[in-house]
């Protein structure tokens, strides 16, 4: 991974608002679509700047699922979540964008002379000539289990919410929390390493791909996975943060403990606009509605694409978001370059410098 730090930020002080970046375009949010927008604004010569809550880029593909497989980008029969961002990364390099990583876009204004000033949660004033909004479903984070002392726990690692690596649960005892795909592909995929896999869910019946949960049930059978079900998470067992026991309960208070390094609770996304919401922008069921060919919002300007952005017909899918970013920045060229026709090229034909 390359180094994101903005090398030109000025030096200020705390609490005031300083300008650190000027740019043509803002994307905001580094997930795959927002990484490919830096791309394609490349290509028509449009500076970027790219802003993201998290601390690393790559969105939904970094952050939930790095070492899960993609199977519908095309040209990559199968492609890791994290090695899409590394190569999407490697694709923006030539571009130089400037990554501002660890802090939220907080406020969104319009000035005078075509430009915006976007805030951040550092207090830093990013001005910009066009915004392209790629967000997702805005600043997320995993829905976590009401438990006691659930935060000692999570600040030395023993109860996490997304695997990073694999290979961090060789010979431990793994419980996973949940009925959907995430519980039961790790489940699967973490027997083969761990000590014991130990999987609870409130009922029988599971939200995953029916073939994985036929394959999860027949380790079970064979004694490589542990099922306790129907039970719920009740308690965390341990000291200092680290877990000895995860426990567990049936509706009818009915108690056992299992041993545990680590809990995974996967028990979906809280996704939220946030600040997003207060912009000014169409919205519709917390989604910015667009213009499908242009992906232009109601602001002129603001451009909107991937999971945030939806129109009739809108496929919330990588690839669909990649397709949304060049149309965003084709249309965004005329108001960084003015009177200046767009003819319209192949890459094959632009030689793009590859770095
Ligand atoms: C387990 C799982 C498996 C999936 N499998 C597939 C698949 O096989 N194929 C497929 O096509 N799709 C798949 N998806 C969906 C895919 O990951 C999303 O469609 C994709 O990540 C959307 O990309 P994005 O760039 O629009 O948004 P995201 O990846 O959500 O990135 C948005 C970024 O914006 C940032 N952000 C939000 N608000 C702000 C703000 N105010 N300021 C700064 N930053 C902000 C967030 O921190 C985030 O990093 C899967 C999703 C999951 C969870």
């Amino acid at each position: 991974m390359l180094d994101h730090s903005p090398d030109h930020a000025p030096h200020h002080s705390p609490g005031t608002a300083h300008v650190a970046v000027e740019a043509d375009v803002a994307v905001i949010g580094a997930g795959p679509t927002g990484l490919f927008a830096v791309f394609e604004c490349g290509m028509l010569r449009m500076k970027c700047v790219v802003i993201d809550t998290l601390e690393a880029i790559g969105g939904q593909c970094a952050a939930l699922y790095p070492e899960k497989p993609i199977y519908d980008i095309p040209a990559h029969p199968a492609i890791a979540g994290g090695e899409l961002i590394e190569r999407l990364e490697a694709q923006a390099a030539p571009f130089a964008p400037v990554y501002l990583l660890g802090r939220r876009v907080e406020a969104l204004q319009e000035k005078d002379g075509g430009l915006f000033e976007l805030r951040t949660s550092k207090n830093e004033i990013v001005r910009v000539r066009a915004v392209i909004l790629a967000a997702g479903a805005g600043a997320f984070g995993p829905n976590r289990p009401p438990l006691n002392d659930l935060a000692a726990f999570e600040a030395t690692g023993a109860v996490r919410y997304m695997v990073a690596r694999r290979e961090e649960f060789r010979n431990k005892r793994v419980v996973i929390a949940g009925g959907g795909d995430s519980a039961v592909d790790w489940a699967l995929s973490l027997k083969d390493i761990a000590a014991r896999v130990t999987v609870v869910h409130r009922r029988p019946k599971f939200r995953a791909a029916p073939e994985s949960v036929a394959q999860m049930e027949a380790a079970a059978g064979r004694g490589e996975i542990e099922l306790a079900i129907p039970y719920q998470l009740h308690g965390l067992r341990g000291g200092q943060g680290e877990l000895d026991h995860v426990v567990l309960a049936t509706l009818k208070g009915e108690e056992k403990a299992v041993p545990a390094d680590h809990l995974l609770a996967f028990f979906g996304l809280s996704m939220e606009l946030g600040p997003i919401a207060e912009w000014g922008l169409g919205l519709e069921r917390s989604h910015v509605t667009v213009e499908p060919a242009t992906c232009a919002t109601n602001i002129p300007g603001v451009h909107a694409i991937g999971d945030i952005a939806t129109y009739p017909g809108k496929l919330k899918l990588i690839l669909q978001g990649f397709s949304e970013a060049a149309m965003a920045a084709h249309a965004i060229h005329p108001r960084i370059f003015p009177g200046e026709a767009l003819h319209f090229e192949y890459s094959t034909s632009k030689g793009v410098p590859l770095g």
